[in-house]
Formats: structure tokens, sequence, C-alpha cells
């Protein structure tokens, strides 16, 4: 490995991390560290053709870092002994202030630290990944790259809320976006599939994950996304509700007495496919619908409804599509999705090829649909080291 970056995606209660070449974006090693905090967490260490998993007391994320370094000792090359050059931070939001990956010092965890109201599922758990890394690699750089900044070239007409000036201005309130490495690298690729460069092309990017949203990429740059101020709104997810009304929070506030702290964590923690069918993992939901179940059935239909209006509004937001790209665990994974997505957007341009789509890609289209549909594995984790070496050489 000539540059090699571990990077780090760390979650409420889980780390992602990889082992990636930074030149090459080949990552040697991967892992998974889950329900950290609970009464027994699960680590799964990839390297190469070999597969580790054991299950093991972790109450923190530091004891969950500790556990990465020593699974690196034990399977494959102790960390110490790579020659690695940084450490790599998805950070999801980024505020007004971060456009671009930063090397990370105590100002700028400052700052992270400071938008951890605009992102309470996600930034607290990334700044805690920092603050261990930061004492485990202490002679390391860590560096910082942020969901939003993909989509800081969202123009006025897109990312401004008509809300009152001040709400603007002092508080931040506008939209950012998130996913942006995911929507950075698959409107790339899908170009690439096309055969073309991102600058010849119009994308959009269906990444559809735990946490989902959809981008409007125009010639390389991101003009609108369903994500906002925060990772709520848009699409409906595993547990987040995307967009409703904002009048339903007062009228549940009024109704119920219900805290903003309760309804804040309802809308984020308990609504969303979970809210509709009791769960949150789209295999058991699309399994429960082919069995009979009428809430999963009508819940598979408001997920896809809800995706199917946001590419419709960015085609017209784009002045026409060249190709649409599904990506993350459901996009990459669900062919069912996938069809009842695309299935009423033939009038738009988007013919599915039900073959290919069930054969999972990379083209799920007919070869004369003016549109093409795509299936494009993300890489959030390579981008993310693909962006900190550029940093680290500049
Ligand atoms: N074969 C599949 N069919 C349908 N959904 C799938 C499949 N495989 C994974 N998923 C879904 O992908 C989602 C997780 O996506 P992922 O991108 O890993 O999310 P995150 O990174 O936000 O944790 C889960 O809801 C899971 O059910
Ligand atoms: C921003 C966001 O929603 O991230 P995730 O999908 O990892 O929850
Ligand atoms: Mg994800």
């Amino acid at each position: 490995m000539s540059a090699p970056v571990l990077v780090i995606n760390s979650g409420s209660s889980s780390i992602k991390y990889q082992l990636i070449d930074g030149e090459t974006l080949v990552a040697s090693t991967s892992g998974l560290i889950e329900r950290i905090g609970q009464s027994e967490s699960t680590i799964t260490h990839k390297t190469g053709a070999e597969k580790h998993v054991w299950n093991e007391q972790l109450p923190d994320h530091a004891a969950g870092l500790e556990a990465l370094v020593t699974a690196f000792d034990e399977f494959g090359t102790p960390l110490s002994k790579t020659g690695l050059i940084a450490v790599a931070h998805r950070v999801v939001h980024g505020g007004r202030r971060f456009v671009q990956p930063v090397v990370i010092d105590d100002e700028v965890m400052a700052a992270i630290g400071e938008l951890s109201s605009l992102a309470p599922l996600h930034n607290p758990a990334n700044l805690e990944g920092i603050q261990v890394a930061r004492k485990l690699f202490p002679k390391l750089p860590q560096v910082a790259v942020f969901d939003t900044a993909f989509h800081a070239t969202v123009p006025e007409r897109a990312h401004l809320y008509a809300v009152p000036q001040d709400w603007r201005s002092e508080h931040g309130v506008r939209r950012y976006g998130f996913h942006g490495t995911s929507h950075a690298y698959v409107s790339r690729q899908a170009a690439a599939a096309l055969g073309k460069s991102p600058k010849e092309v119009n994308v959009i990017v269906a990444h559809l994950g735990n946490g989902a949203s959809v981008s409007a990429v125009e010639r390389g740059r991101s003009i609108d996304t369903s994500m906002g101020l925060t990772p709520l709104e848009g699409l409906v997810m595993g547990t987040r509700s995307g967009d409703i009304d904002p009048a339903i929070i007062f009228h549940m506030h009024r109704q119920t007495g219900a805290s903003f702290a309760d309804l804040d964590s309802a809308l984020n923690k308990e609504s969303g496919m979970y809210a509709l069918t009791g769960q949150v993992d789209m295999r058991a939901i699309e399994q429960a619908a082919t069995g009979g179940d009428r809430d999963a059935e009508v819940a598979l239909d408001v997920y896809c409804y809800r995706i199917r209006k946001y590419i419709g509004s960015y085609i017209a937001a784009l002045g026409g599509a060249d190709a649409i790209a599904f990506t993350a665990g459901v996009g990459e994974n669900s062919p069912e999705v996938r069809a009842r997505v695309l299935e009423s957007l033939v009038a738009l341009g988007v013919k599915l090829d039900d073959e290919a789509n069930e054969a999972g890609g990379p083209v799920i289209s007919t070869s004369d649909s003016p549109i093409t549909a795509l299936v494009i594995p993300t890489n959030e984790e390579g981008e993310i080291a693909r962006q900190t070496t550029t940093l680290l050489r500049s």
C-alpha cells in the first residue's frame, strides 16, 4: 500500500472502518462494530478473503476503537506497521463553514461539536470517534470529510427556505443536504457508465440506505437534494419521517403536551418505515408484503411513491436527465423497490428492463430508454480516502 488511510464512519451505536490505499482506493481490510453500549457487541473484521466475527462487551466508542486496533494486531498487519498516513473521519454536518475536507485540530473539533444540534443522530458520534482516534493515533493527521460539502453548490433557489430573515442569517437555517460523498462518487460512476465525463451529463442519484436522500447533479455539481437543514427532510427512511407538514409538530404538541425534544425523537427515531410497519429492515418489510401483510404493502407504496415524486421533480429541475442511479443498501439490493419507483416514469423517459433489474444491473433500463437507469454500489469510504489523500498532498 502506498498511502494507507484508516477511514472511520462512527455512528450512534456502530463504527464502520476500512483500511484503504489512498492512491488505488482499494480497501485491504474492512470492518463493522455493531451494538456498541449494549450487553454484547459484534465485531466483523474482513481482510482479504478472511472474515472474523466475534462478540465482545464494548461499553462505548473508546472500547470499540480499541477493539478495532486489536483486530488489526491479531488478524493481518498491526496498524502501526502499515505506514498509515492519516485517519479520516466521516462527519455528517459541516454547516456553512466546512465545504472542503479539513485537518482536525481543537478548534475544528469545537466547531463540529457546535453543529451537533443540526445532526443529533450523527455529529456527536462522529466527534466521539475523532476524540478517541486522536488519543490512539496522536502522531497522525486526523481529517474530517463532510457529508454536506458536495451540496455546497446548491443554488439559492433550492437551498433557501422562505422563513424569517433572522432564522437564516443568525441561526444557519438553510438546506445543507447529506450523503455528499456517496452522491459525488455515484454521480461520477454513472457518468463513466454512460461513457461520458461528469461535466457532460445530468444525473439523479437515489441513495437508499437506512438514511436516504435523492440528489440532482448537473454536470458534476449538486443543484438540489432532498435532505435539508438536518437529515430528517425528504424521503421516508428506516426510522425518519422525511417530509411532513411542519404544523403536525405544533398540532401534536398542543394535543398531547409532548415536549419538542420528544417530538424530535419521535420524528427521527420512531417514524418512517418503522412507524408504518413495526420494522426497519427493508428485507423483512418486503417479505411481509409478499406474505400479504397490508401495512407492509402500503408502507412500501408510500416509500416508493415519495422517491418517484422526487425523481420526477429533479428531472424538471435539471431540464432533463441522462441517468438515474440507485445506490446504498436498498437501492443496490432491492429490484422490488427499483421497479416500484420507476414503474410509472415511462412518460418521463425511463423504460425499465425487468430482467436486467432482477439481475442487478449495472444498466437496468432498455437500450431505447431516453434516460438510463443504473445500479451503482456506493463507496463512501473510498471517496473519503480519496479526498483525504488529495487534501494531504496539497
Ligand atoms: N437484499 C436486500 N433487499 C432489500 N433491502 C436490503 C437488502 N440488503 C440490504 N437492504 C437494506 O439496506 C438497508 C441498509 O442500507 P445501508 O446502506 O447499509 O444503510 P446505512 O449505511 O445507512 O446503515 C436496510 O434497510 C436493509 O434492509
Ligand atoms: C446523513 C445520514 O442520514 O446518514 P446515514 O444514512 O448514515 O444515517
Ligand atoms: Mg450509509
